[in-house]
This record gives structure tokens, sequence and C-alpha cells, in this order.
């Protein structure tokens, strides 16, 4: 095969994670991608799977797995502590497969955080802080983009009483710069356009409503402006209906749901989930593992495909 494939991580068996990568199988003929995981997981999904021992033999047609030890049958959302280790274990494979070059970009089906803590100690909050340990510890963001919108959020998973303490100027401005080469390097926008949301209600207003605005949020942006085409603090409330949406390219956010909840309001089906400042591509749908709905049929593969098709975008775009 011609095209280096993308190597696809089954992620939590028990949830929608195998049937969604096996609709993609079906919807992206012409996309080479094989799956990191159990071959009996995909069993039954109105897939053939085709069990291979390495990359290069990435079938065109049939769902393509190289198999690693995720033991046990998959339960439709009842997940089994036994296969927690081996989860965690095919996302670390799939990075020395992207590093070594025999994948050209990684795509990760949704995991259970708490189920791998139960299961196996894993030890961070999600797949970009893990992927971020495994690079060498670099700086990464975490980007939800879909084509209405792309959002930023500057502090990741951690919860809401930690986040003024942890939005450091450092934070803000990595996330700045990390997004910032981002949407040039992989989205081929050359003068990015970056709107920054404040932290407080309605930024601060003025200091009424919080203080970081004033103290440090405003001159960094604006300090950063010239450099990085970034605005702001704008008032998180009003920059995401559709006439502020056309004004940025991305919109870097103080928190996690502040960064969420517009974007999967707008596209949940659709948003795509992109770790940036990794030294490899790699993208995942937006949504979960769904265990309510998982084996059920009900699952909805789109923002899977559009993972699959971003990374292979992204892959293109870096060869070229
Ligand atoms: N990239 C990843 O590994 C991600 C993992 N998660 C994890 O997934 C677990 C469950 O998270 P939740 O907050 O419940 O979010 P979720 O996205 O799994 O489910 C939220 C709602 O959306 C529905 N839904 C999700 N995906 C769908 C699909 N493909 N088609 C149709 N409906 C769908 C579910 O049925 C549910 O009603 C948590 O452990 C969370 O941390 C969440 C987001 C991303
Ligand atoms: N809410 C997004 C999310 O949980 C995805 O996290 P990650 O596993 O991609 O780090």
């Amino acid at each position: 095969m011609a095209e280096r494939p993308i190597a696809v991580t089954c992620g939590e068996p028990s949830g929608v994670g195998p049937e969604v990568i096996a609709a993609a199988r079906r919807a992206l003929p012409d996309l080479p991608f094989f799956v990191i995981g159990n071959p009996q997981h995909f069993m039954g999904l109105e897939v053939d799977v085709q069990v291979i021992s390495a990359p290069e033999e990435t079938s065109g047609t049939a769902l393509s797995v190289l198999p690693h030890d995720i033991p046990g049958p998959r339960r439709p959302g009842l997940p089994d502590p036994a296969q927690a280790a081996g989860i965690v274990s095919a996302i670390a494979r799939a990075v020395e497969l992207v590093q070594d070059g025999a994948a050209s970009a990684l795509c990760t089906a949704p995991i259970h955080k708490k189920a791998l803590k139960d299961g196996a100690e894993f030890a961070y909050p999600g797949h970009t802080e893990y992927l971020a340990a495994l690079a060498g510890d670099v700086d990464v963001v975490m980007m939800l983009a879909c084509p209405e919108l792309r959002v930023v959020p500057a502090t990741i998973h951690i919860a809401l009483d930690r986040v003024a303490q942890e939005l450091t100027p450092d934070v803000l401005e990595t996330a700045l710069r990390i997004t910032h080469a981002g949407l040039r390097r992989d989205f081929g926008i050359d003068r990015p356009r970056i709107a920054v949301a404040g932290l407080n209600p309605h930024a601060g207003e003025g200091g009424t409503m919080g203080r970081q605005e004033q103290e440090w949020i405003d001159a960094l942006v604006t300090r950063l402006t010239p450099e990085l085409g970034c605005f702001g603090p704008l008032s998180a409330d009003t920059m995401f209906h559709a006439k502020a949406r056309a004004g940025y390219d991305a919109a870097v956010c103080m928190y996690h749901d502040q960064a969420l909840i517009p974007i999967k309001t707008i596209d949940f089906a659709g948003g795509v989930n992109v770790t940036l400042g990794l030294p490899f591509i790699r993208t995942s749908p937006d949504h979960g593992t769904a265990f309510d709905i998982a084996g059920k049929g009900l699952a909805d593969p789109t923002s899977m495909i559009a993972a699959l098709r971003m990374a292979a975008d992204m892959a293109a775009r870096r060869a070229a």
C-alpha cells in the first residue's frame, strides 16, 4: 500500500468505539487505517475483519486489526477492569508505530477515564496528557474543531476550583503559541485570528466581577497581538454566536467547559478532537464511550469519520 495507514486505537471496547470504527471502515473505503485491539471485539459489526501482523498489511476494504492483548469479550456498557491495562498499552504501541513512521497519524477511539483509573491505575486525565507524556513531556493543547468553530481550552481536565490557580500567564501564552502554530501548519491558515475568552463573567466587567483580566490577561493578549493575531479578552457568553465566530479562526478559552459547550452544542456529530503540539498527528472523535447506547446500533459514526478524514488531511499537508 503506497499511502501509510493511520493507526487507530480501539479505546474502551465496551463503549461505542468498535461500532463507530467499523462504520467508518464502511464509509471510507479509500482511506487506509488499521486498528490496534482485540479482533474479537469487532466481530458481528457488519464489517469483514482481517487480522494483520504489521501496518503495511493494512487492507483497503476489510477492517484490518493488529492484535493487542485486551483479554475477554466485549460487553457493551460494562467495562472490564481486566482490559484496562491493554487499552492503555495499545495507545503507547500506536504512538511507537507513528513515531517509527509505520503509520502516518494516530486516531484514538474514546477511553473511559475512570474505568482505566480503576482497572490500571491510569495516572492521566485523558489521552491528551498521556500523549504529551509519551512524547517526552511536550507542551500540547487540546483543540476541538468542526466546520463552524475551533476551540482550545487553556486548562484542560482540571476541577473548576483549580482553574484560577493553574491558569497562569505562561499557560495562556503557551496555549496561544501552540494554537497559532497549529492553525498555520495543520489548517493552512497563514495569518490566524485568535479570539481569547475572559475568565470571569463579562471578562471581569472592569474588575467588578473578577480581576485576572485587568491584572494580566489583557496585557498578555495585547503584547502577543502583533505576533499571534490574538485579541480579547472577550466576554465568553457573547463570542460564540454566528456573527462573532466569523471574526476568528479559533477561540482560546480558559477552561474545559467554556470551550467545549459551544462546539458540542453547534456540532456534536461532526466535531473532532485534535492534539496540537505533539511531534505526530493525533485526532479523535469529540464524543466519549456512550455506555448508554453501546451495543444497541445507535452510535453515530460521523465524528469518527471526520476524525479520520482530518488525520489524513493533516498527514497529506505535512507530507506536501
Ligand atoms: N477522546 C476520549 O477518549 C473521550 C472520552 N470521554 C469519556 O467518555 C466517558 C463518557 O463521557 P460522557 O460525558 O458520558 O460523554 P459521551 O460523549 O460518552 O456521551 C454523552 C451523550 O452523548 C451520546 N453520544 C455519545 N457519542 C455518541 C455517538 N457516537 N452517537 C450517538 N450518541 C452519542 C451518549 O449516548 C450520551 O447520551 C467519560 O469517561 C469521558 O471521560 C469523553 C470525551 C472524549
Ligand atoms: N472532553 C474531551 C475529552 O475528554 C477528550 O479527552 P482526551 O482523552 O482526548 O484527552
